[in-house]
C-alpha cells in the first residue's frame, strides 16, 4: 500500500488518574525506535503537565488538547482536525496513540474514532491502564470504570511493583474482563502488543459495537452535553462532579510549607501532578511531582536553560473546595526567595524521592533521549524533507 492510501492506526490509551497512561505513552515513544509515532495528549487541566511531559522528555512536540475532557468537553471537531493533520502522507506516521485525560469515558471517544470520516484514520483498539495498588479503591468510588474494562482491547495492570503476588493474583482474577491483560511496571510492556492491530471488522466485534452504540448516535456526544452528568440522557460520566485547579507561581514555593500542605490535603483531592521550583531550597533541581490518592512521589530533575523556573500544579479532585486550595497553594511561596534557606529545609521532601533501585522505571523515563527522528508531531508543518523542527513547550 504507497503512503498516500495507508491507513493509520489510531489507539486510545485510557484509564483512571495516576494510572501510569503518560509512563506507558513515553515508554512507546522511546522503545519504538523503527515506528514514528503521533501523540495526542488530552489534559484535564488548565496547565498541560501530561502534554509538557511527553514533549519534554523527548524534546519534541505532542498535539495537546487542552483543557477538558477529550470525550465530551473537547469538540470532536477538534479531534478531527489534529487527526487530518495527523494523517496526512507528510507527517509520515506509523501510528497514533491518544492519551485520555484519566477521566475521559473511553466509549466516547472509541465512537468518535469509529465515526471519523477521515479515510486514513483506522481504529487500532482501546487499552485501559490500571493502577493495581489503588484499583479497589479506585473501583470502590467509581463502580463504572468495570465498563471502561469491559470494552478494553488490552488491558495493562500497571505498578505491579506495589502490590503483593498474591495480590497480583486476586487482581486479576478480580478483574474480570474480557480482554487479554498485561502485568507492567513503569508502563514496561512490548510496544508489538499495540501495534500489530487486527483488522477493523475483527476490532469492532471485539468491542461490541453494538453496546457502543446502544444509547447515541457515533460522536454525538459533544453537542448535547451537560457537564455536570455527562451526555444528557445518557449515562453519568467519570468526570462529573470532578474538578481541576491550576496553579501557577513564579516565586519559589517553600518546601516545608508545601509538604504541611501535601500531608494535610484533603481526602476527595485524588491527584496532584506538575512541577516545583523551590528557589534557593535547591536551585538546581525543578521537582516533578505526582500524587495519586494518598501515594506520593517527588522527582527531581535538573533545570535546563530551555525552561522557566516557575511551579506549575494541576490539582484533580472531588468534592473539592477550589478556591480554599488556591488559597492553601498561595501560602506556600517563599516570603523572601532571597534568603538562605533553613537548614534542612528540603527533608520532607526528600523522604518523598525515591531510592534509584526503587525507581528504576521512573529513571527510565527521565532519560532524555536523542532527538528521535521517528516523533512526529504535528503543530507544525513538515519542511520538504518531511522533517519537524523544534516546537514550542506547550504551556508557552
Ligand atoms: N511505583 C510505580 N509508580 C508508577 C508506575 N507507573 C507510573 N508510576 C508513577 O505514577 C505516577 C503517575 O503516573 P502517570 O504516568 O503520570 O499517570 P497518568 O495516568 O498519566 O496520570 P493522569 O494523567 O493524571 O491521569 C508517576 O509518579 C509515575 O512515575 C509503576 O508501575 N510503579
Amino acid at each position: 500500500m504507497n503512503s498516500a492510501s495507508k491507513q493509520i492506526p489510531v489507539l486510545v490509551l485510557a484509564g483512571f488518574l495516576g494510572s501510569g497512561k503518560t509512563t506507558l505513552l513515553n515508554h512507546l515513544l522511546r522503545a519504538c525506535r523503527g515506528t514514528r509515532i503521533g501523540a495526542i495528549v488530552n489534559d484535564f487541566g488548565s496547565i498541560e503537565i501530561d502534554a509538557m511531559t511527553v514533549a519534554g522528555r523527548l524534546g519534541d512536540s505532542t498535539v495537546s488538547l487542552g483543557n477538558g475532557c477529550l470525550c465530551c468537553a473537547v469538540d470532536s471537531s477538534e479531534l478531527d482536525l489534529y487527526l487530518d493533520r495527523l494523517t496526512r502522507p507528510a507527517a509520515r506516521l506509523d501510528v497514533i496513540v491518544i492519551e485520555a485525560s484519566g477521566l475521559a469515558e473511553p466509549q466516547e471517544l472509541v465512537k468518535m474514532l469509529l465515526a471519523s470520516e477521515n479515510p486514513r484514520v483506522m481504529y487500532g483498539g482501546l487499552v485501559e491502564v490500571v493502577d493495581a495498588a489503588e484499583y479497589d479503591a479506585t473501583r470502590a468510588r467509581h463502580p463504572e470504570i468495570e465498563r471502561h474494562l469491559a470494552i478494553a482491547d488490552l488491558v495493562v495492570l500497571n505498578k505491579t511493583d506495589r502490590v503483593e503476588e498474591a495480590e497480583l493474583a486476586r487482581l486479576r482474577a478480580s478483574l474480570g474482563t474480557g480482554a487479554a491483560v498485561v502485568e507492567s511496571s513503569y508502563g514496561q510492556v512490548d510496544p508489538e502488543l499495540f501495534f500489530d492491530p487486527k483488522p477493523i471488522t475483527e476490532r469492532i466485534g471485539q468491542l461490541a459495537f453494538d453496546d457502543l452504540l446502544d444509547d447515541q448516535e457515533p460522536g454525538g456526544c459533544a453537542e448535547d452535553h451537560d457537564h455536570h452528568t455527562g451526555c444528557r440522557g445518557h449515562r453519568p460520566h467519570l468526570h462529573a462532579g470532578y474538578e481541576s485547579v491550576a496553579f501557577t507561581s513564579d516565586v519559589p514555593l517553600d518546601p516545608r510549607r508545601l509538604m504541611a500542605f501535601l500531608d494535610t490535603r484533603p481526602e476527595g483531592l485524588y491527584r496532584i501532578k506538575g512541577f516545583v521550583d523551590f528557589g534557593a531550597a535547591d536551585p538546581r533541581n525543578r521537582y516533578g511531582v505526582h500524587a495519586v490518592g494518598r501515594f506520593l512521589r517527588f522527582h527531581p530533575e535538573p533545570w535546563t536553560g530551555e525552561r522557566e523556573r516557575r511551579t506549575e500544579l494541576v490539582l484533580i479532585g472531588a468534592g473539592i473546595d477550589a478556591p480554599a486550595l488556591e488559597r492553601r497553594l498561595a501560602a506556600c511561596v517563599t516570603e523572601d526567595p532571597h534568603e538562605t534557606p533553613a537548614e534542612h529545609a528540603m527533608w520532607g521532601v526528600l523522604r518523598y524521592v525515591p531510592e534509584p533501585e526503587q525507581d528504576e522505571g521512573a529513571a527510565e523515563q527521565n532519560d532524555r533521549p536523542e532527538q528521535d527522528e521517528q516523533l512526529s508531531r504535528d503543530v507544525q508543518e513538515p519542511d520538504e524533507a518531511g522533517e519537524f523542527g523544534e516546537l514550542t513547550d506547550p504551556v508557552g
